[in-house]
């Protein structure tokens, strides 16, 4: 019977390492959860068993430690371009690697009005990720990144209508001029590899611009639908940002149906809301720039997305 090893790769899930710097008294820290996989020529590890091309599991997770001390975490970015490019030196049977990596913030506890030194709050608004893709090695590779924020949980209380849609003979939602508009916002953008491959990427000020300008469109564009929003959302980011490629998104529309309160006499103006769990509506999109570098494998194996 003919039978061959589909796509495979092989890695460390979710290695939990927190680099503190402790130079000075005033510690900075990043908290990261850092998966590694590495795809190729993998097929005796699978079909006879011989393990000669593997690279452990074990020892990549070693190196996200060890790298950790080494090089440091000046952003998630380059610490995941760090670590493909020395698993594709170590491992010569691998053809690409893949970084997935979520950053977990931490503010300074206020103390008095300033800052702690040393004592940290988690952040809670919204975990930063991403996910490089390297093929080959040397002059001649390809670096893909694609970095996003996931569970940023957002709400406007009025600016935000639902009206004008297709109705058939099951459609019994009420048209509204105004009601809740709320999301747990997924969203990932790609970076032009060319730019990448230029260099000079500030990775974190890239994100914050990102993340904030994402909040501050939320919040100005008068909603038609989540739909809309989202695309304006992207619209915004592309046109603020060079070297972003596109934008994808996947927000789950948390619904808030007004809660009917006649039976006992009262009126209901837009002031209580049942706040639904499920079922939810699911709106994902993609906004490109029309000259977008091709996406070769930057979405490889990022799942939720259209
Ligand atoms: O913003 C929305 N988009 C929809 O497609 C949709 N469908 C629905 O029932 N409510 C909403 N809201």
């Amino acid at each position: 019977m003919p039978i061959r090893l589909g796509p495979n790769q092989y890695g460390k899930a979710e290695n939990r390492v927190v680099r503190v710097y402790r130079d000075t008294a005033r510690h900075q820290i990043r908290d990261l959860n850092v998966s590694t996989s590495l795809r190729g020529r993998f097929e005796d590890a699978h079909i006879s068993g011989d393990q000669k091309d593997v690279l452990p599991t074990d020892t990549q997770k070693n190196t996200v430690f060890a790298f950790a001390k080494k090089i440091g975490i000046a952003s998630v970015e380059e610490f995941a371009i760090a670590l493909a490019d020395r698993y594709l030196e170590a491992a010569p049977a691998a053809e690409g690697a893949r970084i997935g990596i979520q950053e977990y913030g931490w503010d300074r506890i206020q103390v008095e009005g300033a800052g702690h030194d040393h004592a940290f709050v988690r952040s809670g608004q919204g975990v930063r990720n991403t996910v490089v893709n390297v093929d080959g090695r040397g002059d001649g590779r390809v670096v893909q990144v694609v970095s996003g924020i996931e569970d940023l949980t957002v709400l406007k209380s009025t600016g935000s209508e639902f009206h004008g849609f297709l109705k058939d003979e099951y459609t019994t939602l009420p048209e509204t001029h105004d009601r809740i508009l709320a999301t747990s916002l997924v969203a990932r953008w790609r970076y032009d590899s060319a730019a990448i491959a230029r260099g000079g990427i500030d990775w974190d000020k890239s994100y914050d611009g990102i993340r904030a300008l994402l909040l501050q469109r939320f919040a100005e564009i008068h909603s038609l639908a989540l739909q809309q929003t989202l695309y304006g959302m992207g619209e915004a980011v592309l046109e603020e940002h060079p070297k972003v490629a596109e934008v994808r998104f996947s927000a789950p529309n948390k619904h808030h149906f007004l809660s009917d309160l006649s039976p006992f006499g009262l009126d209901n103006p837009g002031e209580v809301f049942f706040a639904a769990d499920r079922p939810y509506g699911l709106i994902e999109a993609a906004v490109i720039r029309d000259e977008a570098s091709e996406p070769g494998n930057a979405w490889h194996a990022v799942p939720g997305f259209c």
